[in-house]
């Protein structure tokens, strides 16, 4: 059985901030749970609009709930034109985080949760929806086209890859997407997370809890991982480079983005299932460079720091042989986490204290107060 790691220090590290039913990370066995199903057979078996109907209902859906879900997912998935407006405003060399921060919060303008019986569908809203406005934000501002963004493509996934490449994508690239979903669609207490149930504790909206969670998953510490860890890899021609490369980071005291957990010790449960996808991705594109630069990495920054991939880092591969743009790595990650967050939200409102901590105070004690004309 795998040990908890011992946890202490700043960053509220090892502190309970709340409780929570709906997942465990790092616990000894399994590693990450779902609402206490296990994240490797989910990652195996389920879809990823079943994973968001257990977060988000509390149970997991039986064949006629499923089918009703997925039908009303799928036809939420248009942008009001107002929305659509906003977006083609936003310049090309944005960053596409941008984009679903702004989508976010325009969408509260436009369809703002006036009362909490009416968060269900916001938050199926915006699960529908998040793949729509980053994708239409990102075929105008690169090919100068409107897309139309309603499609039959079932999974959220597929919907994603059809808008982006403008062509329903291939059985194994919607199984990868759904797999990924499925992997980043929920891990306990994490910043992005924390962020929303803060927002939540105001007794806010759904939208501005998510368009703050967003500001969040954008830093490289967290979501934006994915993407840094493909510009690592993508700096080294062969396995030997990577390993020089590396070990000069290391004597630098450079980070290594997609290295490292806060709860995690020894592995990050999600990387053994999203490597395995990566290189049957690698075989299928006949790649000779990234994946095997990618094991050297995971090979050398365990033998020299005991340092694991989490999450992202396997990721950075598979997306980018399926074709997706490196920066939208981390939107996806978005379209994924909206159903964690917004399930911590309903979690924080259904037994909900504001939450505010205490600080220990740094500063000076007893300032005396000096006139403006004195002041040096
Ligand atoms: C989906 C996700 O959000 S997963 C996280 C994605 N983020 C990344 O991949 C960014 C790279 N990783 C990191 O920065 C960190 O590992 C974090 C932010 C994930 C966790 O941070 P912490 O909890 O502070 O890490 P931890 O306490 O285990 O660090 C122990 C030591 O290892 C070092 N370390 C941790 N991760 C790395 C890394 N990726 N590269 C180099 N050194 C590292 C720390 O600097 C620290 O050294 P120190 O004691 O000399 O200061
Ligand atoms: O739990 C964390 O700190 C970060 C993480 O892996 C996630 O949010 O998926």
């Amino acid at each position: 059985m795998a040990e908890a790691k011992q946890l202490s220090g700043a960053g509220l590290r090892g502190q309970v901030a709340g409780e929570t039913a709906l997942c465990t990370v790092g616990k000894s066995g399994a590693g990450l749970t779902y609402r206490g199903y296990d994240i490797a057979d989910l990652a195996e078996k389920a879809q990823f609009e079943e994973i968001a109907y257990l977060l988000l209902r509390g149970k997991l859906p039986n064949r006629q709930e499923l089918d009703a879900y997925t039908k009303k997912l799928q036809s939420l998935r248009g942008l009001p034109a107002a929305l659509k407006t906003v977006l083609e405003q936003i310049p090309k060399d944005a960053h596409p985080m941008d984009v679903m921060r702004t989508g976010c919060s325009m969408l509260g303008n436009l369809e703002t949760e006036e009362d909490f019986s009416e968060q269900d569908d916001k938050i199926d809203r915006m699960l529908a929806v998040f793949p729509s406005i980053i994708t239409y934000w990102y075929r105008f501002a690169h090919e100068g086209v409107r897309i139309e963004t309603e499609s039959d493509v079932d999974s959220i996934g597929g919907h994603f890859l059809e808008l982006l490449h403008g062509k329903k994508p291939s059985e194994l690239h919607e199984r990868v997407m759904n797999v990924s979903l499925i992997l980043y669609a929920e891990h306990e207490f994490n910043a992005s997370t924390f962020t929303a149930r803060v927002c939540a504790s105001t007794l806010s909206d759904i939208h501005s809890c998510v368009t703050g969670a967003i500001g969040s998953l954008r830093g490289p510490l967290h979501g934006g991982a994915n993407e840094a860890a493909m510009a690592l890899i993508q700096k080294f021609k062969t396995p030997e480079e990577a390993e020089e490369g590396l070990m000069g980071m290391l004597e630098r005291k450079e980070k290594i983005m997609g290295f490292g957990h806060a709860i995690y010790k020894e592995s990050d449960p999600r990387n053994a299932i999203i490597k395995q996808w990566s290189k049957k991705l690698a075989d299928e594109v006949g790649d000779t460079v990234l994946y095997p630069v990618s094991e050297r990495c995971e090979e050398v920054m365990w033998r020299e720091k005991k340092l694991f991939c989490n999450a992202d880092f396997f990721h950075a591969s598979a997306y980018h042989f399926m074709g997706i743009p490196t920066e939208l790595f981390t939107p996806i990650f978005v379209m994924s986490r909206v159903s964690g967050w917004t399930a911590h939200v309903k979690e924080q409102r259904a037994n909900n204290r504001i939450i505010r901590p205490s600080a220990d105070y740094t500063g000076p004690a007893d300032a005396k107060w000096v006139p403006i004309e004195e002041r040096p």
